[in-house]
């Protein structure tokens, strides 16, 4: 294989529905404007990428069904190797972890001893929902795995994106501050955003030279077989639940199901058709807050995936069903 230069890498980082796929975007754009090839690989969890359309034209790769940070870890290291060939030559990398996938875990298929000659990893920058930051902190109306999720994300980042800027109020910044500065390290730069706006050299400022993290011993980068590591969690406890062929939907009816999903859903997202004004829409829901925007391509197949902590899964779909379809079926 040819030597190359390393390709500078940068992960991104942040809990569900915290903006990564915003500031991916417009870090996209950017370089696009720099004429420079950026490569990406992206982190689903549950089967689809709903927002695969958005990037179309780019050099991909999706990792579906899993998490980075476990099920398919080994299946990264691998997938990297594909930037590493002649013929798919980036100049710049960014990985996007689930919303659920902690950094610690990306740096460390980066610094697997068969790619880290291949990737240098620039910056780990991790968002924080502002709106959502006091909220998943507290031990009232959050889980301990929630919690520790956020920690990990905020305390291997390189530069903190404090996003949803636009959500808060004036006096709940002093409190978010104090609880975040305890949690990063020391000297780490956090950013105050809105739609992840900051200008690019800030995003792209080289924040780590050497990346040294092992969670695992050495000899246990090479596994024979596809189990579990004792020092790993097994079974994961963020799912992600899919929801398919779904008929029309009443635009009203769907975002009141949406805003009263039970607090255990953090995140939904998908592609609904819409019965009135008529057409295939992707929604977005996160912070309580609904998007839709109209699909380009209107021959995508419909689907809802709902991304949540011990979700009641029968509930949710029968009150899917009751709530958005009977009405308007019955
Ligand atoms: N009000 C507000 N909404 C935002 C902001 N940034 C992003 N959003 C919206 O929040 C939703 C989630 O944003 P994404 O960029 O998809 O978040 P993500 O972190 O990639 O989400 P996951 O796919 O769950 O990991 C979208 O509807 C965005 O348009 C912001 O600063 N303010």
């Amino acid at each position: 294989m040819t030597i190359h230069k390393k390709i500078p890498t940068y992960i991104l980082s942040g809990f569900l529905g915290s903006g990564k796929t915003t500031v991916l975007l417009k870090m996209l754009a950017d370089f696009k404007t720099r004429s420079l090839k950026p490569g990406i690989v992206l982190n689903e969890l549950g089967q689809v990428n709903v927002e695969g359309h958005l990037f179309k034209g780019e050099k991909m790769l999706e990792m579906l069904d899993g998490c980075i940070c476990c099920t398919i870890q080994d299946d990264l290291r691998e997938e990297l190797q594909f930037f590493l060939q002649e013929e798919n030559q980036v100049d710049v990398l960014l990985i996007e972890g689930t919303g659920v996938a902690n950094p610690k875990e990306i740096l460390e298929a980066l610094t697997d001893p068969r790619l880290h000659n291949g990737f240098e990893t620039q910056s780990v920058i991790s968002l924080a929902d502002a709106s959502k930051f006091l909220e998943y902190q507290s031990i009232f109306s959050s889980s301990r795995e929630i919690r520790e999720m956020l920690n990990e994300q905020m305390s291997s980042a390189t530069l903190i994106l404090l996003n949803k800027m636009d959500l808060i109020q004036e006096k709940s910044k002093d409190k978010i501050y104090k609880k975040l500065r305890k949690l990063v390290k020391g000297d780490v730069e956090i950013m105050e955003t809105v739609y992840g706006n900051i200008p690019l050299d800030k995003l792209l400022k080289q924040r780590m030279s050497t990346v040294s993290v092992s969670l695992r011993k050495q000899e246990e980068y090479y596994p024979h077989t596809h189990e579990h590591h004792t020092d790993h969690h097994h079974e994961h406890p963020f799912k992600a639940v899919k929801i398919e062929d779904i008929p029309p939907v009443e635009r009203i009816r769907f975002e009141k199901w949406l805003k009263k999903l039970p607090e255990s859903v953090l995140r939904a997202k998908g592609m609904v058709q819409l019965a009135s004004p008529s057409g295939l829409y992707q929604f977005q829901f996160a912070s309580k807050e609904v998007e839709m925007e109209r699909m380009e391509d209107q021959e995508c197949s419909t689907c809802l995936i709902l991304i949540g902590y011990n979700m009641p899964v029968d509930d949710l779909q029968t009150s899917f069903q009751k709530e958005v379809l009977q009405t308007l079926y019955a």
